[in-house]
């Protein structure tokens, strides 16, 4: 069963911590800085983990020691509650 269409709440907390919604407004971003490239790396590893167990994976890129991510439901074409799930968990594992 497809995830739900994600809630005018979520969008607004995810955008209030950082992330930009896409034009089409199918997609939120953000871009990750750390201090080198084994700290983006080790945060890559530990997002991977948690997007194999929401069965949700990240659209994103590494350069040196920049992560950028983009989330969006492929199932459904557009935004829902898994990624809203995944930008927080992505938000927490960035600071710690
Ligand atoms: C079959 C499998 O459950 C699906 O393809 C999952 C896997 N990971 C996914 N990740 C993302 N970002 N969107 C999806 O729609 C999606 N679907």
């Amino acid at each position: 069963m497809p995830a739900d269409p994600i809630t005018d709440a979520e969008k607004n907390a995810a955008v209030a911590a950082g992330w930009t919604l896409s034009d089409d407004g199918t997609a939120i971003e953000k871009t990750f800085e750390f201090r080198n490239f084994v700290e983006a790396f080790g945060f890559m590893a530990r997002c991977a983990m948690w997007a194999e167990k929401l069965n949700h994976h990240p659209e994103w890129s590494n350069v040196y020691k920049t992560v950028t991510v983009r989330l969006t439901t492929h199932d459904t074409g557009g935004l829902t509650t898994l990624d809203a799930k995944l930008s927080q968990k992505m938000d927490s594992l960035a600071a710690s």
